[in-house]
């Protein structure tokens, strides 16, 4: 599960990712083996369970901060959009492949309207167009693959009886696309299961559905520091009309905010609408941060990248948190760490699911689940909740 950051060239994109990866706290040990260069760490923001439970946690996998729990998401920076790229255009191919690795997208753009299509300044352009823009790009990228040998393709699901949905899943699962993706989107549409009687239009409306369903994105109307209010009243109506969630961002506020936290000038916990300045700093610092505070702070309630990360995790992608534990009185690893190690998985999850992220052989030796905090046993049919306690009980090994 990675959240790609998109967006055609000088929005603040590289901005928004550099402040959205400066993380201040260690974690000994990150889920995650390669990180190429343009793929960093980010953090998603939940409410930690013993902020309600009144524990003291020992994060191993994740970092524990004033009853918030900061779990670490994978973020690429998917540079390279330029109208065109489906075309290979630009950094075209580039840039489609790490779109393949998105699964949710965070569209950034330039709320103020000061720079055209190809990322040049100017005084009026409209960042609606650009969301329509992006769309288009991953809907011709994708009907490109789909349509590659397609009426063969359709011909042979046809008379060799093959299950369709998971025909063209198969067909489309260079870019992620699932089985139930492809049913979602065949079954919104109404489509027809004979795929050789399809029309042109009806490829063109399942590619769209199905890049909502398989790229859902968020939209960061950045520069939002920058822009008047009824700009950014319009961007979120305009978003909103499209299915998009829009947050007005300032990706500058936050990554100034980040150093400044980092080199120990302030204590602030990305996400939060104020900062605490823990020693002296010079004049220019101290108005540039007073400016922040000013303008985007208090303007906006939080510079918006966190809040825009933490929906794209929970919302967008429907992760929850769930921590495992060996003793459910304790809320301890074997070592008595407590609640040393939270997992992110896809709502719907079940204990066993949790079981094989912990570790294939405990998936594999899975008995039973123990709630910890209602002690009650939970089988197979018990869906994982936010934030849930799961004590696995496997077979001896
Ligand atoms: N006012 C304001 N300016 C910003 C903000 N974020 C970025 N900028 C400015 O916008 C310009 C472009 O920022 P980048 O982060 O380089 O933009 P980009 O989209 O990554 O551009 P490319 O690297 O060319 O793809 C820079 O001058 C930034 O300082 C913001 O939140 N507010």
């Amino acid at each position: 599960m990675e959240v790609g950051v998109v967006g055609k060239p000088n929005v603040g994109k590289s901005t928004f990712f550099s402040a959205a990866t400066l993380v201040d706290v260690d974690i000994a040990n990150y889920p995650f083996t390669t990180i190429e260069a343009n793929v960093g760490v980010t953090y998603a923001i939940a409410e930690h369970p013993c902020k309600e439970l009144g524990c003291r946690a020992n994060p191993q996998n994740y970092e524990y901060k004033d009853g918030t729990a900061l779990v670490p998401v994978k973020m690429i920076d998917v540079a390279g959009l330029v109208p065109g790229a489906h075309e290979g255009r630009g950094l075209g191919n580039k840039f489609l492949d790490d779109l393949r690795m998105a699964s949710a997208l965070i569209h950034v753009i330039d709320a103020t309207g000061k720079t055209d299509a190809e990322g040049q300044p100017t005084d009026h352009h409209d960042p609606v167009e650009d969301i329509e823009f992006l769309e288009r790009e991953i809907d011709y990228w994708m009907l490109g693959i789909l349509k590659k040998g397609w009426e063969k393709f359709a011909k042979r699901i046809k008379l060799q009886h093959m299950k369709l949905e998971q025909a063209i899943a198969d067909h489309l699962s260079g870019i992620g696309v699932k089985e139930g993706d492809v049913w979602e989107a065949i079954h919104r549409l109404g489509l027809g299961d004979d795929p050789t009687k399809w029309t042109d239009d009806e490829l063109f409306a399942f590619v769209r559905e199905l890049r909502k369903i398989n790229k859902p994105m968020i939209i960061a109307a950045n520069k939002a520091d920058a822009a008047s209010d009824e700009q950014i009243e319009r961007l979120k109506k305009e978003g909103e009309k499209r299915g998009y969630i829009v947050i007005p961002t300032s990706a500058a506020a936050e990554l100034t905010l980040r150093k400044a936290a980092r080199a120990g000038f302030i204590d602030y916990i990305p996400g939060s609408s104020d900062f605490k300045v823990l020693k002296k700093m010079n004049p220019q610092q101290e108005k540039a941060l007073q400016l922040i505070k000013e303008r985007v702070l208090e303007r906006f309630g939080s510079t918006g990248v966190q809040e825009v990360i933490n929906r794209a995790v929970f919302e967008l992608l429907k992760l929850i948190p769930v921590y495992p534990v060996q003793d459910e009185n304790k809320l301890a690893d074997q070592f008595g760490n407590v609640l040393p190690h939270v997992y992110l998985l896809p709502k719907g999850s079940t204990p066993r699911d949790l079981a094989y992220k912990v570790h294939t052989d405990l998936g594999r030796t899975f008995l039973y689940a123990v709630n910890a905090r209602t002690h009650r046993r939970v089988g197979d049919d018990y869906q994982l909740e936010f934030n849930d306690i799961i004590k696995i009980v496997a077979t001896a090994k």
